[in-house]
């Protein structure tokens, strides 16, 4: 999930009429409060000259070059003010495991006021056990239950693509960033919910789709805390999306997976049938499921357009492990890989982890429970109730002593002498953690398996039946909007162009 963005609070007032006055007095009134010192024993700190906001707008402006001048000025601990909030950084990747393992640094506090107040889920934070429950359905995303999910996403790329296949041989454009957005939407959405019966699927699944994404953009001024009713048709949009996936409406719906199942059961159990906030805890499932993995999807196959000596080298690993399990291009999508087989394309797992490399800019947010001491390797640090800690990815992820040259997208990055390379180094010490695009520790992302295999499928599926290039000219750009929210968006669509091979 993520952190709240309050430059968007800063704009949002200054948009509307006569609410520049409004944004001026408040800021008065925040200059008029007592600023916050560092007492002994604390990181550095850093406020900025502007109250309440600190830092946001620099973060929100250049993440990474800020948090890279702010490394070098203050070192790989310093606590942040940002929109009201003290964030302690720890930038060290040896110093992660203390914050991993401080039982004082909740993931839950932090994680459950953003489901409320996103997702109008208020039972959450009220209720541990029924949290307890709901988190042992994630188990439903491994291991035996991963590979019939799998056959589900399978399934569901067949119905998206097979109708492409019948076409003739001529090109096709796209908007890469819609495309990926509309294929992982409902790839996802159908492997984990099932098919709608009750009408025409297709309408259904574009309509939930668009609800969805016109939710999620207003995804960052829900997380920084603004009111839902200052965001035009946004409450109708949530509500409509509730609905659809309230128990009613979700009996209309064929071929649950598991983790639904075992999610509807649990809901049933602490709410009546009809509460609509069933509906709104599969909307933040739902949510989960498929925003980062369509950036994902985006970013690398945006990497593999512009780099076809790497596609080449795919297509070709791709060829070679068909070839050897005798399989052959037959009408439809007739290929099929078990999860072992999509495991041993290091290639293209090498691809997928290099763009989660570059792209993930989410921050891991841990809350302070109690005033406490950070044991870290280096230094003790007090650390006060109610502050956050964070991990910023990029800041190991664009780290020159770890990646060589780490601006430049190299798909076979974590190859070495034909394998797997997993052994990355920083002052001569081996890391535990190198690419963290999922989290770690107990909020590491349950759904990566998942994610990986639906990405790696896909990326089968278009590198074996189709010719892909890439038109636009223009590069696209990370979009900070959503910045510490996940793997962040372009900032502009791209435009390609596929054709089924002859
Ligand atoms: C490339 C795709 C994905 C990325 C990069 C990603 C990343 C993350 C990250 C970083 C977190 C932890 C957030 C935090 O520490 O604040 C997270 C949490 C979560 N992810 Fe993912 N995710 C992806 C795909 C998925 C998929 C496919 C699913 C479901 C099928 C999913 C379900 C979840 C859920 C339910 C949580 C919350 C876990 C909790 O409450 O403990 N994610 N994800």
């Amino acid at each position: 999930m993520g952190c709240f963005s309050p430059e968007l609070w800063l704009r949002q007032l200054l948009s509307g009429p006569g609410l520049g006055l409004a944004a001026a007095l408040l800021l008065l009134l925040l200059c008029l409060r007592a600023r916050r010192t560092r007492r002994p024993g604390e990181p550095p700190l850093v406020t900025g000259w502007l109250p309440y906001f600190g830092e946001a707008l620099k973060l929100a402006k250049d993440p990474i070059g800020f948090m890279a001048t702010l490394q070098k000025q203050y070192g790989d601990t310093f606590t942040l003010l940002l929109g009201g909030k003290y964030i302690t950084f720890i930038l060290d990747p040896f110093q992660y495991q203390p914050v991993i393992k401080n039982q004082k640094l909740s993931f839950r506090i932090f994680s459950n006021k953003i489901v409320t107040r996103v997702f109008d889920v208020k039972k959450l934070i009220m209720d541990d056990e029924m949290n307890d429950e709901l988190h042992t359905s994630y188990q439903f995303l491994q291991g035996k239950h991963l590979d019939s999910l799998m056959e589900n996403t399978m399934q569901s790329l067949r119905q998206v693509f097979e109708p492409q296949l019948l076409k003739t041989t001529s090109w096709d454009t796209a908007d890469l960033f819609k495309f990926c957005s509309s294929v992982i939407f409902e790839m996802t959405f159908t492997s984990l919910h099932g098919n709608y019966l009750a009408g025409d699927r297709k309408t259904f699944i574009t309509e939930l789709r668009d609800d969805l994404s016109k939710f999620d953009d207003k995804f960052p001024q829900l997380v920084s805390g603004m009111p839902i009713e200052l965001l035009r048709d946004i409450k109708s949009i949530r509500m409509k999306l509730k609905k659809h996936l309230t128990t009613e409406n979700l009996a209309k719906i064929q071929g649950w997976s598991e983790i639904i199942q075992r999610r509807q059961d649990t809901l049933e159990k602490y709410y009546t049938p009809e509460d609509i906030e069933i509906g709104a805890h599969h909307l933040s499932f739902l949510w989960a499921s498929v925003t980062n993995t369509t950036s994902a999807m985006f970013w690398t196959m945006y990497y593999l357009l512009r780099h076809p000596e790497a596609m080449a080298v795919l297509r070709d690993e791709i060829d070679r492990l068909l070839q050897s399990t005798g399989q052959k291009k037959g009408p439809g999508l007739s290929i099929r890989l078990t999860r072992e087989q999509l495991d041993s394309l290091i290639y293209l797992e090498s691809t997928i982890l290099e763009a989660l490399r570059l792209c993930t800019i989410s921050g891991i947010f841990r809350s302070v429970q109690e005033d406490l001491t950070l044991h870290l390797e280096t230094q003790d640090y007090r650390l006060r109730k109610g502050d956050f800690v964070g991990i910023f990815p990029p800041a190991l992820h664009y780290d020159p002593e770890v990646f060589e040259a780490p601006e430049e997208f190299r798909f076979d990055r974590f190859i070495e002498d034909g394998k797997k390379k997993t052994t990355f180094y920083k002052r001569g010490k081996k890391l535990k953690h190198y690419v963290i695009p999922f989290g770690f520790g107990i909020s590491k992302c349950p759904g990566r398996f998942l994610a990986l295999v639906e990405i790696k499928q896909l990326l089968v599926i278009l590198l074996t039946y189709f010719d892909l290039e890439i038109i636009s000219d223009k590069p696209a750009a990370l979009n900070f909007s959503r910045i510490l929210l996940g793997v962040p968006y372009p900032d502009c669509d791209v435009s390609f162009r596929y054709k089924v091979k002859s």
